[in-house]
């Protein structure tokens, strides 16, 4: 459905893509997982047509999104990082403007399903600059799903919220799934990838260096981790293939405090780059 073809992209001396291609299957939720800096944005900005790569392609549906770019748009959403509303104007206005702007057909209907969607019925009337950053991002999401996009993309969808409002936002996105939307997320939070995605690519440096399903990338590196915290204070952590193999590492591992736990994306994330993908 959706398909990066060796992009690259460069600003000046920054090498922000080196050659990163994957496709995105009709109807999953795929995540781009990395730290800041990895070039998820800009990979993104390449496949909404904000930006141009400096080689490579993107492609929607089969067909290269340069070649019309106006029937691409058509057919995708985007949630951007920054919350582009207008917030001198309550929740309900902006939904119609969004809907009047792009043509939508049974606008009352849709505005009203998507007021609903975004936990906003009983705030319709509220200036959107008065509501919380949680349910400005829930707008944000129904406003881009108004038109009822095959694809959306999502840049960072749950940057800086709290844990509950995070959920909330991942009901939204999952709910957009259910009703037949390919989706795209790019994000550096571990348990975001893990709890929404089908499938993550893992991006780093421009680089793609790891792409499949949360399980199997976890299985590359067994399913615990044993994390030794020695006298001078540091924390070493060591994966193993089970659980049984992660005890007896615990056993002989002496330091001042050893835990075992299971093994998660951002052990993955260390194991390929010796770093820590949140700074
Ligand atoms: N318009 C620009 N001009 C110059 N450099 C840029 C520009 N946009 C991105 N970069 C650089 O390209 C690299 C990749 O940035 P990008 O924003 O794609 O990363 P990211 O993974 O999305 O990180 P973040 O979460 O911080 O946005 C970074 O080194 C960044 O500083």
């Amino acid at each position: 459905m959706i398909e990066a073809r060796g992009l690259v992209k460069r600003y000046g001396g920054i090498r922000a893509l080196e050659g990163v291609s994957f496709s995105v299957r009709r109807g999953e939720i795929f995540g781009l997982l990395g730290p800041n800096g990895a070039g998820k944005s800009t990979t993104l900005r390449i496949l909404t047509l904000l930006t141009r790569p400096d080689a490579g392609r993107a492609l929607l549906g089969g067909r290269d999104v340069r070649a019309d770019p106006a029937a691409a748009k058509r057919r995708f959403g985007v949630v951007p990082q920054e919350i582009n509303l207008d917030k001198d104007l309550d929740a309900e206005e902006n939904l119609r403007i969004y809907a009047m702007l792009h043509g939508v057909a049974d606008r009352e209907a849709k505005v009203e399903a998507a007021l609903a969607r975004a936990g906003l019925r009983e705030r319709r009337r509220q200036r959107v600059g008065e509501l919380s950053g949680g349910l400005q991002r829930r707008l944000l999401i129904a406003r881009a799903l108004l038109p009822a996009p095959e694809v959306l993309f999502l840049d960072e969808p749950t940057v800086g919220l709290d844990p509950q409002i995070r959920r909330e936002i991942w009901d939204e996105i999952r709910a957009a799934r259910q009703a037949g939307c390919t989706l795209l997320l790019t994000t550096h939070y571990i348990e975001e990838a893990e709890a929404l995605c089908g499938r993550v690519g893992i991006l780093d440096r421009g680089r793609l260096i790891a792409l499949d399903t949360p399980a199997a990338l976890k299985r590359r590196i067994g399913s615990h981790v044993v994390e030794v915290t020695g006298a001078d204070g540091r924390t070493r952590r060591r994966p193993c293939r089970d659980e049984a193999e992660a005890r007896r590492a615990a056993a002989g591992a002496g330091g001042i405090s050893v835990t075992i736990r299971p093994a998660n994306l951002e052990d993955v994330f260390v194991e390929l780059t010796g770093k820590r993908i949140a700074a």
